[in-house]
């Protein structure tokens, strides 16, 4: 496959979350990892792809980390978060131009260790099939339903992890979202609302490094893989 010519990319990067359940004295993406802040990773990641050609950033309205970070001189356009995440990307999405951008990467803040090469596979196989798609990594335990006891071994066959970065048409996913939201569907990620609308998702299977900063221990391991891919 011929390297399709890549279209300009906006990316969103939610990151207004207060990151409860890290149970920290500031929201995960202030986090110190290896001398940054998880933020400050991330965006670097996406930096680091050159078909990305604008960075939206979701921040939450009394946000007073991001200032003293040393994003506070970037061209990252700042917009404000939502009450819930998929909030936050439609409050970017309704800035984007879709015309100038046609398609847009949506990357969690929370996920520092995304790697370049990853990134650089989804837009391929997206562009390329001119479908939107997830980076996902395979389920590898054995899967139960339940609370507190077993109500149901989940098949693991074709099961997968959503991650991000997800990648989608911009004026679709906008469409696909506000109405997904306006129906009361619990849109956790682009692809649910991309989904619920009837469209195809590609699954782009990424490393399973590519970890959600989410609750306590998830630091310590993001340092340990950041060590390892030194
Ligand atoms: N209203 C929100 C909630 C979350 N996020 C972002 O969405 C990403 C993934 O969400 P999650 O891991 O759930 O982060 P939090 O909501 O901060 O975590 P928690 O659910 O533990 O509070 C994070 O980068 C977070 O900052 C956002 O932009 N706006
Ligand atoms: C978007 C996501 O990271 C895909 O796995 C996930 O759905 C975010 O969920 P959260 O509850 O907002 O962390």
């Amino acid at each position: 496959m011929t390297d399709p010519v890549l279209p300009a990319i906006a990316a969103i990067m939610p990151a207004a979350g207060i990151g409860s359940r890290m149970q920290s004295s500031v929201p995960k993406q202030y986090l110190q990892l290896h001398g940054k802040t998880i933020l400050e990773h991330s965006v670097a990641k996406l930096r680091s792809v050159p078909a990305i050609q604008q960075l939206w950033l979701a921040l939450a309205a009394d946000d007073p980390y991001f200032d003293t970070t040393a994003l506070a001189n970037d061209d990252i356009i700042r917009v404000k978060g939502g009450d819930e995440r998929m909030h936050s990307v439609l409050n970017a999405l309704c800035f984007i131009d879709e015309y100038q951008y046609p398609w847009v990467l949506v990357h969690d803040a929370a996920r520092p260790l995304v790697r370049k090469s990853d990134i650089e596979q989804l837009i391929k196989r997206c562009i390329s099939s001119g479908e939107g798609g997830i980076l996902a990594c395979r389920v590898r335990d054995t899967m139960k339903r339940g609370e507190n006891t077993v109500s149901e071994t989940v098949s693991r066959e074709h099961l997968w992890h959503a991650l991000t970065p997800q990648l989608f048409p911009t004026a679709i996913l906008k469409a696909a979202l506000n109405d997904a939201i306006l129906a009361g569907i619990n849109v956790t990620d682009e692809a649910s609302a991309m989904e619920w609308a009837g469209h195809k998702v590609l699954l782009v299977e990424g490393h399973s490094d590519n970890i959600k900063i989410t609750q306590p221990a998830d630091l310590a391991l993001a340092a340990f893989y950041l060590e390892q891919s030194i």
